[in-house]
């Protein structure tokens, strides 16, 4: 089975009620490929999560960007994986470095909440990737397979993971992955999957790429054989994300 192009748009910290709802009506205007090409899913603020999803077209999907590590209750500040489901959001994100740096979330607790977040029904972006400083001394696959391996070691079914790698020394910087880079890690990462978790895993799970992707340099890092789509952040508020998820037909051409 081939791996359905995904396209995810991690809006952050970002937007205003009126900001959102421009942001949703240029995405319900565009002609993009249909969902049998590309998988479209937009992941706005807690706030805005209802309201984008009772606006959004019905072909692209709703995600939030964290949530609670195990079950709700007394934990100020927090939205749990109950919450979303009772909202009907099927994904969340997990694991993105500027929570893992900023937020000092271990691998092993990144690793737990991607575990609760299937339990409880749940499609997982699970984020993975090393620093500016960790790529110089030689250490991206070292680094990838152990946030990886804290992933594998909580879960027994990949089916609803898109392991999303994405350098931090290229998120928000305008400094691109090489596709050749891309490529080289999501190689790795599959191999990875594939000698510890099983051949089935490595060759269904998709693996994007997300880090100053934009509307000029989707096709090339698309065309990578491993590139399975993007986490789009910058980008993803702006009308040239749209020309990223059209970057789907590539695979398809
Ligand atoms: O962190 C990212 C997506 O999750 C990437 O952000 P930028 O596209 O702004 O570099």
């Amino acid at each position: 089975m081939g791996r359905k192009f995904f396209v995810g748009g991690n809006w952050k910290c970002n937007g205003t009620n009126e900001e959102v709802k421009k942001i949703v009506s240029t995405l319900n205007e565009a002609e993009v490929p249909s969902e049998d090409v590309v998988e479209v899913v937009v992941s706005p603020p807690f706030v805005f999560l209802s309201l984008v999803k009772s606006l959004l077209r019905s072909d692209f999907h709703v995600s939030a960007q964290n949530c609670w590590v195990r079950k709700g209750g007394a934990f100020t500040g927090e939205v749990s994986a109950e919450m979303l489901v009772n909202l009907s959001i099927p994904w969340v994100i997990i694991g993105h470095s500027e929570r893992r740096l900023l937020l000092k979330e271990s691998n092993e607790f990144v690793g737990d909440k991607v575990a609760y977040a299937l339990s409880q029904g749940l499609k997982v972006i699970a984020c993975v990737g090393e620093t500016l400083e960790q790529r110089e001394s030689g250490a991206t696959v070292d680094i990838v397979s152990a946030q990886t391996k804290a992933i594998a070691d909580k879960v027994s079914n990949w089916d609803n993971i898109v392991l999303a790698y994405e350098p931090v020394w290229a998120i928000g910087t305008g400094k691109v992955a090489t596709p050749a880079q891309a490529q080289e890690v999501h190689s790795e990462l599959r191999k990875w999957l594939h000698e510890n978790v099983g051949a089935q895993v490595a060759a269904t799970t998709r693996i994007i790429y997300g880090g100053s992707v934009n509307g000029a340099n989707c096709k090339e890092l698309a065309a990578q054989p491993d590139v399975d789509g993007f986490l789009v952040g910058g980008a993803s508020l702006k009308p040239e994300f749209i020309d990223i998820i059209k970057s789907a037909t590539v695979k398809t051409a």
